[in-house]
């Protein structure tokens, strides 16, 4: 893995906390997208070299909807720039990682994703990240 690319935070109304954080982080969000796959809204906001993604669910069978009933607003999940997502699918599976999309899908930012289930990293649902080349 190369880097960290996004901290995902999960949040009931991402109007009110697009204004939240931009106050904690003196600078306003730069895009917000939706992902209909995901039943997601997003919106991004660049800290120093590293970048926060808020997530507000869409509908009642949005993950992030789920994991706001569940464990309430917060950190949602960790993501990691790969070079090759394939190659790093294959590679966690062999160490034993349950991989929850073996086919990469598109996520936001120009993204293609997968995500590991939380219950095989200690709790922390991790996503993978590739850039889309054009
Ligand atoms: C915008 C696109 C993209 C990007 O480009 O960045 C995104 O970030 S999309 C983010 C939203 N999408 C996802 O989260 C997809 C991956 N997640 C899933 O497939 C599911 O949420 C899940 C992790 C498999 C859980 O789904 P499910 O089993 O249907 O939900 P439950 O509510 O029953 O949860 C089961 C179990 O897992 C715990 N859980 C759920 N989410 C998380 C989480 N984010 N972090 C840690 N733990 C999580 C949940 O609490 C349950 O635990 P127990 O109650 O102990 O069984
Ligand atoms: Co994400």
């Amino acid at each position: 893995m190369l880097k960290i690319e996004h901290i995902g935070i999960a949040v009931k109304d991402i109007e009110s906390s697009n204004a939240l954080f931009a106050k904690l982080f003196g600078e306003p969000h730069y895009k917000t997208e939706a992902v209909e796959s995901e039943g997601v809204k997003t919106s991004f906001f660049k800290v120093g070299p590293n970048k926060i993604e808020l997530l507000e669910g869409t509908n009642e069978n949005s993950p992030i909807t789920k994991f706001i009933e569940k464990k309430g607003e917060g950190i949602h999940h960790i993501a990691f720039d790969v070079a090759d997502i394939n190659a790093e699918i294959n590679r966690l599976k062999n160490e034993g990682f349950v991989v929850l999309n073996e086919i990469p899908k598109k996520g936001a930012d120009n993204k293609l994703v997968v995500f590991l289930h939380p219950k095989g990293t200690n709790g922390v649902l991790v996503e993978l990240c590739q850039e889309i080349k054009d």
